[in-house]
Order: structure tokens, then sequence, then C-alpha cells
């Protein structure tokens, strides 16, 4: 059992305008299409079908959980990509598969009937590999091909006023090799993908891109902050700036900012830092156009962190409810991306509920941006037993009181000054249930709460439910410096470690 003292937390020194001084640490894919000539095939299979529907409708053991659809060439590269983890002795990268891009003259359903060609008779879905790389080569171009090199315009490759800061000769030589890995990175999204979306599983953005890098042919979310960070270094403030567009875009269309600019990723999110960019841009650059445009944005943004699933209520011994987030992604089936891996993890579960749980709660852990933790699991290491869903994190609820912290600081900018108020009033609320959900005083540790329930009704706290394993992100709220400016939190953690 915890001792969960209701004792005032460093996170109670908050204050919003003490934010302002960060301190950072840094189809089943097995049934294949295939061709019935005979009326009576036809008509078997129609039954069949017919069945198959009543029994799906009828089962009220599936999950009812939300799930945007995908496209259908997402829907078809996971069966060139299970094809190809069967035909290739030395398992390739299942991820390569699903970024390849319909070449021309070539559309969707002259390529599938061209793979249901390839792949009739063989039983488990094998080909010769020369037979497949001469199909893929034929119907597709090569994943990565859809993005283009841009060159930015705002780099400089000998930024002497940052480098001639650093002393050390191999340091600073070091830092420039960094600097110019912008140039490797920085790409723009082809004019095919602007002109045919549907060729491509690439998405649609207005402005260049930085992307990770290796096998991360796309934008990803999350990474965008340090990259912002970085950007911001070295002085490439437009390149910055368009990073930002980019995201707003995804949220203007999806109401969300997607795990990565690609099809298959428009079912979640990734940790919420899109107001964390636009603050650090907004503290090198006084850009206030760029304030304007954004606070529609992540209002919209706030709206989906702390709506539907995504929302959890924990009422207290007190009757209070305190509103606290979850990730919770809108998907139950294997991540394309790596969809032969999640059916051979779900292989042990019997019930399609179980199935459909647990490939919730790993596209969940994507979400998380933290992937496989053992943060998610309810036995860990049970990599069977992920629950990403029940859990209400720490780390996310920092992000969204920076959020509701960044959204005050803007509104205030733009002389809203009553908006500004109520995204106070909303971050102190926050601060209160990091108090009673989250702050375990014997830890000295803000602590993940496990949910008894779905999360779908309020539920009261236990202290049981609080996780007291060790985790970084235990610590995600010193991010602020005022949680850890006063006395309380140095001598709590301090006590702890030694
Ligand atoms: O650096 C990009 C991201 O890389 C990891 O996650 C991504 O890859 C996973 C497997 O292909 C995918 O399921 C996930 O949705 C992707 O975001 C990493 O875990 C992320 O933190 C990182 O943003």
């Amino acid at each position: 059992m915890n001792s969960h003292k209701h004792n005032t937390s460093p996170i109670s020194t908050l204050s919003f305008s003490s934010h302002y001084k960060y301190s950072l640490f840094a189809t089943s894919l097995d049934l294949k299409r295939q061709r019935f000539t005979s009326p009576l095939l036809l008509i078997f299979l129609f039954l069949c079908l017919s069945f198959a529907t009543s029994m799906a409708v009828s089962d009220s053991d599936s999950d009812s959980g939300p799930v945007v659809q995908t496209t259908p060439l997402v829907t078809f590269l996971q069966r060139v990509q299970l094809t190809a983890l069967r035909s290739y002795s030395k398992k390739p990268d299942p991820k390569f598969y699903i970024d390849l891009s319909l070449k021309l003259p070539h559309d969707l359903s002259t390529a599938e009937s061209a793979f249901d060609d390839l792949t009739t008779g063989s039983r488990d879905l094998s080909v010769p590999v020369e037979k497949l790389e001469k199909f893929v080569h034929e119907y597709f171009d090569d994943a990565g091909k859809d993005l283009v090199h841009h060159e930015p315009e705002d780099f400089v490759s000998d930024p002497t006023e940052f480098l001639l800061n650093v002393e050390n000769d191999q340091v600073r030589e070091w830092a420039r090799e960094v600097h110019c890995l912008w140039r490797t990175l920085s790409c723009r999204v082809s004019d095919s993908v602007i002109e045919s979306p549907d060729r491509h599983t690439l998405l649609p953005l207005p402005e260049p891109v930085i992307i990770p890098g290796s096998r991360f042919r796309e934008v990803y979310y999350w990474d965008s902050y340090w990259v912002i960070k970085g950007l911001l270094t070295s002085k490439m403030f437009t390149t910055a700036k368009g990073l930002v567009t980019n995201l707003m875009s995804l949220v203007e269309t999806y109401g969300y900012a997607l795990n990565g600019a690609r099809a298959y990723y428009t079912n979640r999110s990734q940790p919420p830092l899109l107001s964390s960019m636009v603050y650090e841009i907004y503290n090198v650059t006084k850009d206030e156009e760029l304030v304007r445009k954004a606070i529609p944005v992540l209002l919209k943004e706030y709206e989906f962190w702390n709506s539907g699933k995504h929302k959890v209520v924990i009422r207290d011994a007190s009757g209070n409810d305190h509103i606290l987030s979850r990730y919770y992604a809108m998907w139950n089936m294997p991540r394309p991306e790596s969809s032969v891996f999640d059916q051979e993890s779900a292989s042990g579960f019997s019930s399609t509920l179980e199935k459909q749980r647990f490939h919730r709660d790993i596209a969940t852990a994507a979400e998380s941006g933290c992937d496989f933790s053992t943060r998610w699991m309810r036995h860990p290491p049970n990599f069977t037993t992920m629950a990403t869903t029940s859990v209400v994190p720490v780390d996310l609820n920092v992000f969204l009181l920076k959020m509701e912290l960044d959204i005050a600081f803007m509104m205030e900018i733009a002389g809203d000054r009553k908006g500004s108020e109520r995204f106070v009033k909303a971050s102190e609320a926050r601060k209160k249930a990091f108090e009673t959900v989250f702050w375990n005083e014997k830890a000295a540790q803000w602590l993940d709460y496990w949910l008894s329930s779905n999360g779908d009704e309020p539920e009261t706290w236990k202290a049981e439910n609080q996780n007291n394993n060790v985790f970084a992100s235990n610590f995600a709220p010193i991010w602020i410096s005022s949680f850890h400016s006063g006395k309380t939190m140095s001598t709590c953690l301090f006590a702890h470690i030694y």
C-alpha cells in the first residue's frame, strides 16, 4: 500500500508567472484476394460473408471503441508486406513496404490484380524473392522517393555566432557536424503527393520538413519539439516556423496532430508538445502573428486531449472530481507498419475482444511516444499484459498542464484576458489533480495511476492503484522549473536517492 498523505508536493509551487522560466531536461492479411470463377463458389462466398457479417454485428464481445479507418492503399500494402516477410529468409523492415507509393501509370486495382496473380497458389503467401522484387519494382516507387531534398534557405554552413561560444576545438567540430545534419534531414513532400495523394501513404504538408532519418521517412509529432530546439540554436527560424505550420495543418485537418505524417498514423497522436514548440519559437523571435495563428489550433488540440476516451475523471475521498487525460489510440487492429509482429504478439489470445483490446493498447503505447515500456504492462515484462489505455500517465498530464499555461500566456499576448484566465484556472485544477492522484509523499515522486474501470465513468481514487515502479516519467513535472525550485522537491528527492 502506498502512503498517500495529502502533503503539498513541489508542484503546488507552480504559478503562471514562474512557468516561463523553464529548465529543460533536455482483415486478416491471410485472406488473400482470390478470383472465384465458379458461380457456385461466388454464392458460397456470399453466404459465408453474410453469416460472418451478422455474427460481427451481433457479437457483443467485440471492442466498441473508436476506430479511424485507414486508406485502401495502406490495406493493400499490408498484404505486400506480409508476403515480403514470408518470402525473405532474412526478415526485411516491414515499414519499408507500407511506405511504398504506386508507380505511374499503374493504379491500385491493376497493382492488386498483379499481386493476386503473383501469390495465387502459394499457401502461406510466400513467393520467390526475384518475382517479388520484380513486382515491387514494376508497381511501386521506392520508399522515400516521395520526399525530395530541400535546401533550407536559412541554413548557414559555418554559423560562427553560436559555434564560437564552444571553447573546446573537438566539441566545436562535433557541434558543426551536428548542425550540418539539418541539410541531410531537410526535405519537402514531392508534388506527386499533392497531385495524387491516394497513390501515397505519405501525407501532403505545406512547408518543408525535417525527418528523424534512418527508417523514419516522415515527420513525427513529438520529435519536432527537439528538432525545433536545435533549429533555434542554429538560428534557422524560418525552418522552425515551417515545422509548426505543418503540424498546425494536421490539427486543422484531423483535429489532432498525428503521430507522424503518414496515412497509417491517422488513428493516434503523440505527446502533445505543439504549444511548447510555438512557445519556444515565440521566445526567440517574438513573432506575435504566429501566436495568433496558433491559438485556435491549440484550442482544437486541447479539446481532443480533454474529451471522449482521452478524458478520465478520478474522484477523491471528499467527492471532488479531478479531470485528467490518458493516451487512447483510435485503432484496434495490428499497426500497419508492424502488422506481422503485432499479429504474432496477439496470437495467444483466443477471443476477438482480447485481440482487439491488445492491439489498441499496443497502438496506444505508440501514441505515448515511448512505445513498449514496462510502464504499460500489468505484469512486466510480459508483453501480452500491455494495458496502456488503463494508465493515467504523469508525463502526458505534464504536457497538458504546460499546454494550459502556454495557451494562457499566448492569449495574454493576443489581448484575450478572459481566455487567459480560463486557462490559468484549468492549469490550477490540473495541478490539484497532480496533488491528489499522482503525488506520493513517501516515494517523493509523481506516480502513474492504474484505472480500475474502463475509464468511461468517474472512479474513486485508491492508494493501491498508484504504480510504485520508478520511471523517468515520474519526474516529468520538474521540466517546469517551479516544480523543482522549492526546497521540498530537492529535499525529498535527495532523501529518496541516498
Ligand atoms: O523517431 C520517430 C519515432 O520512433 C518511434 O516510434 C515510431 O515507430 C514505431 C514503430 O515503427 C511506431 O509504432 C510509432 O507509432 C512511431 O512513432 C519512437 O517510439 C517514437 O518516440 C518516435 O517519435
